[in-house]
């Protein structure tokens, strides 16, 4: 029995230390269409904590080939190096499309694998089956995946907690990691007939169901995109309500976004004591000779030090 324990929690930490940009910053994901040659080179000279590059609804139905193509061959080129790390992601077309077997395979078999596959209009978990056995067969190497789902329909939502189940399961024999849920506001709106306001009160229950979600089972949350790119203001405002709200990050479609979304969510005075105060105890401990410990109550394992890791570095760009 102790030796099954020991064992899993090996597992889990090899696991862990094999997945790339696991649980970096995604204050700002920024979408950049595929077809866009232009827009891609210009998000590699932006300071953005994650590039999602799109496949799916910013890219017109006739360039979707160009457009699988087109991230392919950035792929292949190897990920642009900057002084600071970031997330290199391609959004992939939904799984009742014609296209998604064919973004994934296209991207899954670059000769440098993207650190995230990105996964819109994700209703129930059989679409995680899916993707989980079609992920295992394309990644032939020990490497393993970040995987990034998409919440935006009523039946998304009730069917939430199932998805998370099964995607945190399924993620632990397969080659991905779950790391995050975002909120796909503007599909959710259509899905449930909505009209859309200033205050956003037409979505806030599942605005806040997505936040619980996540939390529950430590993954990021992304909120929605704020659409009137130039309204800077409002957009700070948004941010500001979101992050009260717990999300850890926003999706952006405009680089003039990036600097007041990745301002708005950095980390509070209070979490950044917790991930201080967290890093000390881990650091004695090591010295002590005692692997496992527990601080404030709860047992620290691998990801919750990665976490406590990206606070302290994040704090560092606060003025
Ligand atoms: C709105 C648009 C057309 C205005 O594009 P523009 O070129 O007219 O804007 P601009 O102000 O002239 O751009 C200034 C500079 O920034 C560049 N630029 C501008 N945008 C980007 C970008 N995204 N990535 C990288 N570079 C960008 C642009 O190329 C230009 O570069 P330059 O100064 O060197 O000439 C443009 O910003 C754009 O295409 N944005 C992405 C739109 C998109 O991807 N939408 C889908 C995602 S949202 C979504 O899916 C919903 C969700 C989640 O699913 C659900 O809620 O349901
Ligand atoms: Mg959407």
């Amino acid at each position: 029995m102790i030796y099954k324990t020991v064992l899993k929690k090996l597992q889990l930490y090899l696991k862990s230390a094999f997945v790339r940009n696991y649980n970096v910053p995604r204050r700002a994901l920024m979408y950049v269409p595929g077809d866009d040659s232009k827009k891609i080179k210009k998000s590699f000279t932006l300071d953005v904590d994650c590039i999602a590059l799109d496949c799916e609804d910013g890219v017109a139905v006739n360039k979707k080939k160009e457009a699988r193509e087109t991230i392919r061959s950035y792929l292949d080129l190897g990920k642009p190096q900057r002084n600071i790390e970031y997330d290199l992601g391609v959004r992939i077309n939904a799984l009742d499309t014609e296209y998604w077997e064919e973004d994934l395979e296209s991207c899954l078999s670059a000769k440098y694998l993207p650190d995230t596959i990105l996964i819109p209009k994700v209703e129930n978990s059989d679409i995680v089956r899916q993707l989980s056995s079609k992920i295992k067969n394309l990644i032939k190497t020990d490497s393993t995946i970040n995987v990034i789902i998409y919440i935006e329909s009523a039946k998304a939502f009730l069917n939430l907690v199932d998805i998370c189940q099964v995607t945190e399961s399924l993620s632990k024999n397969s080659k991905f990691q779950h790391v995050g849920l975002v909120f796909g506001s503007d599909d959710f709106c259509a899905n449930i007939g909505a009209t859309r306001t200033e205050s956003s009160l037409e979505i806030l229950y599942a605005r806040q169901k997505l936040v619980l979600v996540a939390k529950a089972f430590n993954l990021q949350a992304i909120d929605m995109v704020y659409i009137k790119y130039k309204d800077l203001d409002g957009l700070k405002q948004q941010c500001e309500d979101g992050m009260r709200m717990g999300y850890t990050g926003k999706q952006v479609i405009h680089p003039g976004q990036v600097p007041i979304v990745q301002e708005a969510f950095l980390p509070t005075q209070l979490q950044i004591e917790w991930a201080t105060g967290l890093l000390k105890s881990f650091h004695k401990h090591q010295k002590d000779g005692k692997g496992a410990f527990t601080y404030k109550g709860t047992m620290i394992d691998m990801p919750t030090m990665k976490q406590a890791e990206n606070i302290v570095k994040l704090a560092k760009l606060k003025k």
